[in-house]
């Protein structure tokens, strides 16, 4: 058992940080050493387990990276951009495998997120279900199949708690679709159409977001053209498909290079 490695989840409290425990304390193939809130949260320093409902587990929840980071193999953070761009400096300190699911990183985050992976492994990525992650790469051959007479729209549609917009799985699938048709993503995106916007520029790949109820993560890649449309879809009805795709991803992560990795790369797309 203390072979196995260890693992500290961040944002312990919240839909992914629950999940991410009980997918951990599931596994036969790593242990749960640590787990991370933000300071003033009313689970810190009380037992994890209690926290959740259950009985004692032996882990503390703390507002203390540093020390849990220490005695940990991997982080798997679902957190705020704020939080990882911290967390991403920590864990390299303690060369622990990074793996970030939290999304709406600007691009100065991003660099931070770069800077760190020059000495650890981080795997980053919008969306570490299975499913969508061979829907992004459907969804590049597709774009790389059709013209432009073929109109590019992704929708997406989440619970009312998400912050940011557009989804970081649909920013994934808009990356997809632009690489397909050879341009960059910033040069065709078009985003929070409102008011007379002017009819749809030829090449342009559209996003649109629902947010409502406890939906879990819906995704549509629309291809429309004159007299037909093709739409490639993924449904996410259970947080635990993140979750396992997360710890995958830690445990893919032991032993490499250091660098920025995602999914395609953890499951050899
Ligand atoms: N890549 C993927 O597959 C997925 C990514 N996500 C992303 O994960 C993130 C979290 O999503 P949810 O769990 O739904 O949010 P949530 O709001 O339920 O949980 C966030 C947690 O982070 C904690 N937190 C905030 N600041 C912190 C800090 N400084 N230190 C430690 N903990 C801190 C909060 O207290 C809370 O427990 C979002 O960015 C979401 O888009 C969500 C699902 C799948
Ligand atoms: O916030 C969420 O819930 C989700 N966030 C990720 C995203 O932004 O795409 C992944 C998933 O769709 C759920």
């Amino acid at each position: 058992m203390a072979d196995l490695p260890g693992i500290v989840i961040t944002g312990a409290s919240g839909r992914m940080g629950q999940m991410l425990i009980r997918t951990v304390l599931a596994s036969d193939k790593a242990r749960l050493v640590g787990a991370v809130d933000r300071s003033g949260h009313d689970w810190i320093g009380k037992d994890l387990g209690t926290c959740m409902g259950g009985a004692e587990i032996g882990v503390t929840v703390t507002d203390d990276p540093l020390e849990v980071f220490a005695k940990a193999q991997a982080v798997l953070d679902f957190t705020t951009p704020e939080a990882t761009v911290g967390f991403a400096a920590l864990a390299a300190q303690a060369r622990a495998v990074h793996v970030i699911g939290t999304t709406g990183l600007t691009e100065d985050d991003l660099a931070k997120v770069a800077a760190a992976a020059r000495h650890a492994v981080i795997v980053r990525a919008g969306n570490m279900s299975l499913g969508v992650n061979l829907l992004v790469q459907l969804t590049r051959r597709v774009a790389e199949a059709l013209d432009t007479d073929f109109d590019i729209e992704v929708v997406e549609a989440h619970h009312r708690h998400k912050v940011d917009a557009p989804s970081g799985t649909a920013l994934m699938l808009g990356e997809a679709a632009a690489e397909g048709r050879g341009v960059a993503l910033r040069d065709v995106a078009d985003r929070g159409r409102d008011g007379i916007t002017g009819a749809r520029e030829r090449g342009a790949i559209g996003f649109s977001a629902i947010r409502g109820g406890d939906v879990v993560g819906e995704h549509d890649v629309i291809f429309a053209a004159d007299g037909e449309r093709v739409i490639l879809r993924h449904i996410a009805t259970d947080r635990g498909i993140f979750a396992r795709g997360a710890l995958k991803a830690a445990l893919w992560g032991q032993g490499k290079a250091p660098g920025e990795y995602d999914m395609a790369d953890v499951l050899g797309f």
